[in-house]
């Protein structure tokens, strides 16, 4: 029974987890752009942040990293809204959970008229609801400065889980 003390498991890489500190809007615009140029198609990027913390403005960039078509806006009155690639790359399906109450099914019964696993998927207000839609998920975690509402700092961390992202902190261009 050696073999089962060989340490850590080799299968199961964790998380990789990256901490940026976002001073503005633009700034988030920008981390939405350098994030765009690793992604692929059938990518899951789940976004965590309270009312106002930032989602949307970092999907923005993402959206004109990937260029899409389309302006990248708060999808209030819809659940999801597929922006079509410009060029060869893959289309943005930007999600808005909030109302997805029963989860993975609803998503699926929306009918959009795109391949998932062609599209890269951005989920806001998505945890605990949507992680069955890719093995490996970016979760981008944004919090705000405590306690100072003026402060307009954000603090994000990158979270990858699975092997898709482990190489995520050498690939990231610089900001
Ligand atoms: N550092 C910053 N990063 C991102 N947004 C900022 C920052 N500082 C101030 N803001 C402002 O905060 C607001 C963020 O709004 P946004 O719609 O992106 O948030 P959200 O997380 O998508 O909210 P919701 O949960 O309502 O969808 C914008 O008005 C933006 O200008
Ligand atoms: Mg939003």
């Amino acid at each position: 029974m050696e073999a089962a003390h060989n340490g850590p498991a080799a299968a199961a890489p964790g998380p990789v987890i990256l901490e940026l500190s976002v001073g503005s809007p633009d700034q988030m615009r920008d981390l939405g752009r350098r994030i765009a140029a690793v992604l692929a198609p059938g990518d899951l990027v789940m976004l965590t942040g309270e009312l106002g913390a930032g989602k949307t403005t970092l999907t923005r960039g993402l959206g004109e990293g990937l260029g899409v078509r389309g302006a990248v806006t708060s999808p209030t009155f819809v659940i999801a809204r597929v922006h079509p690639p410009l060029g060869t790359g893959p289309a943005l399906v930007h999600v808005d959970a909030y109302r997805l109450g029963g989860g993975l099914d609803e998503m699926e019964d929306l009918d959009l008229d795109v391949s998932l696993p062609e599209s890269v998927v951005v989920v806001e207000w998505g945890d605990g609801k949507v992680e069955e839609l890719a093995e490996d998920r970016l979760h981008v975690v944004i919090d705000r400065a405590v306690g100072d509402t003026d402060d307009e700092r954000r603090t994000v961390r990158l979270v990858g889980i699975g092997a898709r992202w482990a190489g995520l902190r050498a690939d990231l261009p610089e900001g």
